[in-house]
């Protein structure tokens, strides 16, 4: 990419995403490989947060807020510093802030500065505590999910750390680290598969797949970009071993796939099961967690990807901002089920979705999805 706009923003971006799945994939195969349990917690929803939410989430507060400045910054991010400030969570914090060290020391491998001093419990609480900003419709607010798909990080399958700006309620630049994206096109949907076959081997484990990519963007380029991950000690060579990525060109029903999330609590999958048979999708839907789902989008490996949540719950802008400029910028069509653009302006909600959220590779599948919305919705009892 030019020299452009957002060049600086989009430069740091990309770093320490990348430095953050580094992170990400070092605690995973911790988790999985001891089968601890004292590295997660359940939030008051019963979602998860592990080490890796909070530890990611500090790194980048960190590294944005030396590069720009902590007075200057706003960070829209899903954690919180309550229950890591407990006394009874002594041990998960020390485990978070020397997993934030240890990411850090190594910030110069990826053309980033580190701290001079190794940080203490409270600048990393302070860190992750920086990140409650309320976001809005003026001014630059950085949007952080340190680990989207926390179940899938836990189960070893597909998670994603997404970053993304928004800029006077515009997302301008999405950055999507995937840790476990297979490198191979369309080795998703084997991964997938062979996870069913043999849930028991983690697919994290190194070596045994060429795996983990960057996707980034920035808006209105028309470009979406692919970075391989660097593993072992190599050094972060970027932009030169970046390639452009862009969404399939089917259109063909029959032949597309479509991704929804794992979790039946997340998204209805007898609505979009009623939905693909209208529409004439043939192929089983390929069931991914986090924003992967995006990114297969983006890079082609899928052609459709929706969520309906239950009525009442409402979509985070972190769970959604990177991925939609991404699949926008390399060539496909995101809306709510009305047919609507996602709204980034009200905050760390996306007020006013109309049902669900509809991704395609193009307007030609898009439309059949949206229509075929309209023609079930009333006969489904969401
Ligand atoms: N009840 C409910 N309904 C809809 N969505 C919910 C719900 N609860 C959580 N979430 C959000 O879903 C994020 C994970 O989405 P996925 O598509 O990865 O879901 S799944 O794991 O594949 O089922 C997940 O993101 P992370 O918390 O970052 O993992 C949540 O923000
Ligand atoms: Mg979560
Ligand atoms: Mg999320
Ligand atoms: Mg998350």
């Amino acid at each position: 990419m030019e020299e452009e706009i957002y060049s600086l923003e989009l430069n740091v971006a990309v770093r320490v995403v990348h430095m953050a799945c580094l992170l990400c994939r070092s605690v995973q195969k911790g988790l999985l490989s001891t089968s601890t349990f004292d590295q997660f917690k359940s939030k008051d929803d019963n979602s998860p947060v592990t080490v890796a939410d909070w530890s990611v989430q500090a790194t980048v507060s960190w590294v944005l807020s030396e590069t720009f400045g902590s007075q200057n910054i706003s960070i829209v991010a899903e954690e919180d510093v309550q229950t890591l400030s407990k006394p009874e969570s002594a041990g998960l914090l020390a485990m978070v802030v020397s997993t934030v060290n240890e990411c850090l020391s190594k910030a110069p491998r990826f053309g980033l500065k580190s701290p001079a001093q190794a940080l203490g419990s409270s600048e990393v609480l302070e860190a992750i505590g920086r990140c409650s900003a309320a976001g809005g419709p003026v001014g630059k607010h950085w949007v952080l999910d340190p680990v989207d798909g926390t179940l899938g990080f836990l189960r070893g399958r597909q998670y994603a750390v997404a970053l993304a700006l928004i800029d006077n309620a515009e997302v301008v630049i999405g950055v999507l680290g995937c840790p476990n994206y297979p490198d191979k096109k369309n080795w998703l949907v084997k991964h997938e598969q062979h996870y069913h076959v043999m849930p028991e081997l983690p697919f994290s484990n190194p070596g045994m797949w060429e795996e983990g990519c960057i996707l980034y963007t920035r808006r209105g380029s028309s470009e979406a970009w692919m970075q391989p991950l660097v593993h072992g000690d190599n050094k972060l060579v970027w932009p030169n071993s970046a390639r452009l990525v862009r969404v399939s060109s089917i259109d063909d029903p029959a032949l597309a796939t479509f991704c929804e999330p794992v979790e039946e609590a997340n998204s209805n999958h007898s609505f979009t099961a009623g939905l693909a048979q209208t529409v004439g999708l043939r192929k089983q839907p390929l069931r991914v967690h986090s924003m992967v789902k995006y990114a297969a989008i983006a890079r082609g490996d899928a052609e459709i990807f929706m969520k309906f949540a239950r009525a009442g719950y409402k979509e985070k802008i972190w769970d959604h901002a990177a991925g939609v400029l991404l699949v926008q910028e390399a060539g496909g069509v995101v809306t709510d089920a009305g047919g609507q653009p996602l709204d980034f302006s009200k905050g760390m909600y996306l007020e006013g979705l109309d049902r669900g959220v509809v991704a395609c590779c193009g307007a030609k599948l898009h439309e059949k999805i949206i229509s075929a919305v309209y023609a079930s919705w009333d006969s489904s009892n969401l």
